[in-house]
């Protein structure tokens, strides 16, 4: 494709070279350079892919795409020279691409938790009504009935626009995308073209990327300030940062509520561990969801549905049959009957949602036993470090028995990270704490301990089927540990 037809709408501050440039290949990882790539210098967290400029030429880019000019230039390279590089490589992978996100129905999730929740239930909802659909999210992108498997919640640019082409070409109508607010200041959904954005929630996380909760909030909102007035930007009315999202949004204000008044309204009339009972616009359906953080997972498919012009019933009946995400309130349960739930629990929000689901749900039961909450639960390393004590003390709070763990040490010591969980345990509740590193001798432990019809919370991991220890993924998957702790009770 030739450069100037790229540079569509791409503000430039300065060119050298030719413009007539043709580009067969896209990258922002110099890694990746085959002759004809245009290769796009991106300011990262640990480098700045400035410096592999002279590595991109010598294996052969023909054109870079960057925020500075470098002092010599070779005179068969073209330099583009861009305000920010990420967003304009935004632009320029939607223009590579065709723009396939015009093509389609494109809905972003954005919010702390619920994105994968919300994302894979619109695209099950949606299968179920009919149609050939996408998603992009944590725990896998799907084209139709093919899964691939993804490396981020929000994919970079490029491989968005990649996988949106794929999409297109397999007849898919509908896409359904996780906005993780990563994703929203690295620009990555820069170019793309939304039907539609939804909030799910925001609470504590990510503070060691944005540094403060305000940056955090911006972060989200980013992604409703750039909606265009054709899409719908559907919030949750009855969260404290709901309406800001909107402020500034020029799409089409929609709300969901279970509190206050918003466009589309429910109400919970139960919530057991078989799942939930509410009326949605006057309409009373049973859903396989567990929780009341769920029936506003519910609140937004709905919505969203609605507004995609989907008919209110038809949507009802189809969602009343679809089925969580992997990971997320899994239930394993021993032959003793002990309860085990494995849940993708990784902020203190969704923690003590989980957990007083959970003690909502437990009863006493025929012999008058009145069932343990025993969790299981760690914190990721190199990552925001200031929800750890908070999870603790929430674990520790609504538990019974609490076994802390690792969960992904990444490049930081286990034990340091522990202690700074520890630090959140009071004195008191500290006689039912222990701290186990090793996450499979925890849930061992866990299950020692627990008397039939006893609940085990393994929260954290979820979906996840490793365990990410000084950059080696070593093959760990909770729910099958929990099985096996269980066939050798
Ligand atoms: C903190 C963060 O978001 N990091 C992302 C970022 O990496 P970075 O800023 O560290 O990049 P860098 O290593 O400094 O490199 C800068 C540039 O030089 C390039 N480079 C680097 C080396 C080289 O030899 N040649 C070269 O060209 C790199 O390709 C890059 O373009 O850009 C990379 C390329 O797109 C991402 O893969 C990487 O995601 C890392 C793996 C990550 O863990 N990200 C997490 C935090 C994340 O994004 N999570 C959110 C979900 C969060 C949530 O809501 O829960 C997600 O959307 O997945
Ligand atoms: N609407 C909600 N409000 C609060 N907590 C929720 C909600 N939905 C799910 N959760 C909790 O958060 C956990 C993660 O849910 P989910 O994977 O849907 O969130 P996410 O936003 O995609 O997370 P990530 O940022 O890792 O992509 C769930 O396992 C559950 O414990
Ligand atoms: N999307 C989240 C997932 C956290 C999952 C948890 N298991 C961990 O590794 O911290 C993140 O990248 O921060
Ligand atoms: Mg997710």
């Amino acid at each position: 494709m030739l450069l100037s037809d790229l540079l569509y709408k791409v503000p430039l501050l300065a060119t050298a070279g030719s413009m007539n440039a043709e580009v067969t290949h896209l990258t922002m990882d110099s890694r990746n350079v085959a002759p004809g790539t245009l290769f796009v210098a991106v300011r990262g967290t640990v480098v700045d892919g400035h410096s592999f400029i002279p590595k991109a030429i010598a294996q052969g880019a023909t054109v870079i795409l960057c925020e500075e000019m470098p002092a010599e230039a070779p005179a068969d390279v073209t330099f583009v020279q861009v305000a920010n590089a990420p967003r304009a490589m935004g632009f320029v992978a939607a223009n590579f691409y065709g723009n396939p996100s015009k093509k389609i129905k494109l809905v972003g999730v954005t919010g702390t938790n619920g994105k994968t929740s919300v994302a894979t239930l619109l695209f099950r909802l949606f299968r179920g009504l009919g149609y050939r659909c996408g998603l992009l999210s944590t725990v896998q992108n799907q084209i139709d009935d093919t899964v691939l498997p993804a490396t981020h919640t929000t994919p970079d640019a490029i491989s968005a626009n990649e996988l949106l082409v794929k999409m297109r070409q397999a007849g898919c109508t509908h896409v359904f995308m996780e906005v993780s607010s990563h994703a929203v200041v690295q620009e990555r959904i820069a170019g793309l073209h939304f039907a539609g954005g939804i909030f799910t929630n925001i609470t504590h996380d990510h503070l060691d990327f944005h540094g403060t909760f305000d940056n955090y909030i911006k972060a989200k909102k980013g992604f409703f300030d750039q909606l265009p007035r054709s899409a719908f930007a559907l919030t949750n009315a009855d969260d404290k940062r709901g309406a800001v999202m909107l402020q500034n949004t020029l799409a089409r204000k929609e709300s969901y509520s279970l509190q206050t008044l918003g466009t589309f309204k429910g109400k919970i009339l139960s919530d057991g561990l078989f799942g939930l009972e509410m009326t949605i616009d006057d309409r009373q359906v049973w859903f396989k969801l567990i929780g009341r953080f769920n029936a506003y997972n519910l609140l937004a498919v709905y919505g969203a549905a609605v507004l995609l012009g989907e008919d209110e019933e038809e949507i009802l009946t189809q969602l009343s049959a679809v089925t969580p995400p992997s990971g997320r309130f899994e239930q394993v349960i021993s032959a003793d009957k002990v309860v085990g739930i494995v849940d993708y629990a990784h902020t203190p929000d969704a923690l003590q949602n989980v957990l007083e689901t959970i003690q909502n749900l437990r009863q006493n039961n025929e012999e008058g036993y009145f069932p343990q909450i025993i969790t299981v639960v760690g914190c990721g390393g190199n990552r925001d470090a200031a929800k750890r004590p908070i999870m603790a003390q929430i674990a520790t709070k609504l538990s019974d028995r609490v076994i802390l763990t690792s969960d992904n040490p990444r490049f930081e010591d286990p034990m340091t990270i522990l202690e700074q969980m520890q630090a959140g345990v009071s004195p008191v509740n500290a006689r039912k704490t222990r701290t186990i590193e090793e996450r499979r001798e925890a849930i061992r432990a866990a299950v020692a301990l627990a008397k039939p019809h006893d609940i085990i919370l393994v929260a954290g991991k979820g979906h996840e089927t490793y365990q990410d220890i000084q950059g080696t993924k070593h093959d760990f998957d909770d729910r099958q540990v929990l099985r096996e702790a269980f066939q050798n009770r």
